[in-house]
């Protein structure tokens, strides 16, 4: 029979605390979802109003390397600036590799929850992997239809120490294919911005790595509820994996207040967003992507993106050649710690960029 809770503490001691996370809601039956997960209508993102949109093809990373690299690198460039993300294909991560990820996760969360709750964030012995639900569902009113376990690169040692072993080769395999077509990406971008590299400059903006496995199970009601609400990523760029489910929902602007368009599952492609840290360092050049997750009734979604952002104790700031060149610093030197609570404070709340801005005085 399915579970019913008293008030809002039982569910999320059920949830949270006792780890069996919204996977354990939704496979106890419910056929509706408790009143915590209804988002308010002004969160949700309605998928009919959903503007038809030209999704410009995949773009083939390859060609980064042959005679068309400065036509490819102004395709990336206008995304950059213009959207906020992409997608990519040829990106040298490959396809087994993907696939064993989205087989992966899936095998992680279909474990009975004793195997998980080793990793909850009040029982794990390090800082390395969570495992957890929602987005800080204890502070947020509404709670997101999401499980995720996070893995946190700190060194190859670590990561085979502390990652779940069902997860933690084919996660760092990952992480080490997917940096460098991060990094590549990352450098283009730069340059074009009339950046000069050296190698520890581009490593500096992509220094911390987390792997994250996201579980949006199935859902009674992927009306009233989000998997993930309108966000944008914090750090410099992600590198995103989603399954063939979709639901991965973006803004996109225009001359008034931006329409929202879903990116589609590209079989073997792989998605690139801007995030704030990038926004801030190209000077407001490149857009930070806002972004969110619907739920659907048909069938549970895996997505597995790969955030690289810098250090918590840097400090960023707009770069100075693009500063000299705009005549103008648009954001302050933040600390990157500072950036970060400012930003989980508000959780999923569209974008907090504004935190970094310029101040007149
Ligand atoms: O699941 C997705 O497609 C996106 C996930 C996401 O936006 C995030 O984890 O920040
Ligand atoms: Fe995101």
């Amino acid at each position: 029979m399915a579970p019913s809770f008293s008030d809002r503490r039982s569910l999320l001691n059920f949830i949270v605390q006792e780890g069996n996370g919204i996977k354990g809601l939704a496979d106890s039956g419910i056929s509706k979802v408790p009143d915590e997960f209804v988002q308010p209508s002004y969160a949700r993102i309605n998928k009919l109003e959903m503007k038809r949109h030209h999704i410009p093809p995949p773009i083939d990373l390859y060609q980064l390397d042959g005679p068309n690299h400065d036509q490819i690198v102004e395709v990336l460039t206008e995304a950059a600036e213009n959207v906020g993300f992409f997608q990519v294909v040829n990106h040298g991560v490959p396809t087994q590799l993907l696939e064993r990820l989205k087989d992966t996760a899936h095998q992680f969360f279909n474990q009975p929850t004793e195997k998980k709750v080793i990793y909850l964030e009040e029982v794990r012995s390090n800082p390395f992997v969570e495992y957890g639900s929602s987005f800080a569902p204890e502070k947020k009113e509404v709670i997101e239809w999401k499980d995720h376990l996070k893995m946190t690169y700190g060194g190859d040692a670590e990561a085979l120490k502390y990652w779940p072993e069902e997860c933690k080769e084919v996660a760092l395999d990952y992480v080490k294919t997917a940096t460098k077509t991060v990094k590549r990406i990352l450098e283009v971008l730069l340059i074009k911005l009339g950046v000069t590299l050296y190698d520890e400059t581009a490593d500096a903006y992509i220094a911390s790595k987390t792997v994250t496995m996201n579980l949006y199970p199935k859902c009674p009601n992927p009306e009233l509820t989000v998997g993930i609400g309108r966000h944008s990523d914090i750090g410099t760029l992600t590198l995103l994996l989603q399954d063939e489910v979709g639901g991965l929902l973006a803004k996109v602007e225009d001359e008034k207040e931006g329409h929202w368009i879903e990116i589609p599952p590209i079989p073997g492609a792989l998605i690139i967003i801007i995030g704030d840290a990038l926004q801030i360092l190209s000077n407001g050049r490149h857009k930070s992507a806002e972004h969110g997750v619907g739920t659907t009734n048909t069938q549970s979604r895996v997505s597995i993106p790969l955030f690289v952002r810098p250090q918590l104790t840097d400090r960023i700031g707009p770069l100075h050649q693009v500063v000299e060149r705009d005549g103008v610093a648009n954001y302050r030197q933040v600390l990157f710690d500072e950036y970060m609570k400012n930003k989980f404070e508000h959780g999923h709340v569209a974008k907090t960029i504004d935190f970094a801005k310029m101040t007149v005085t």
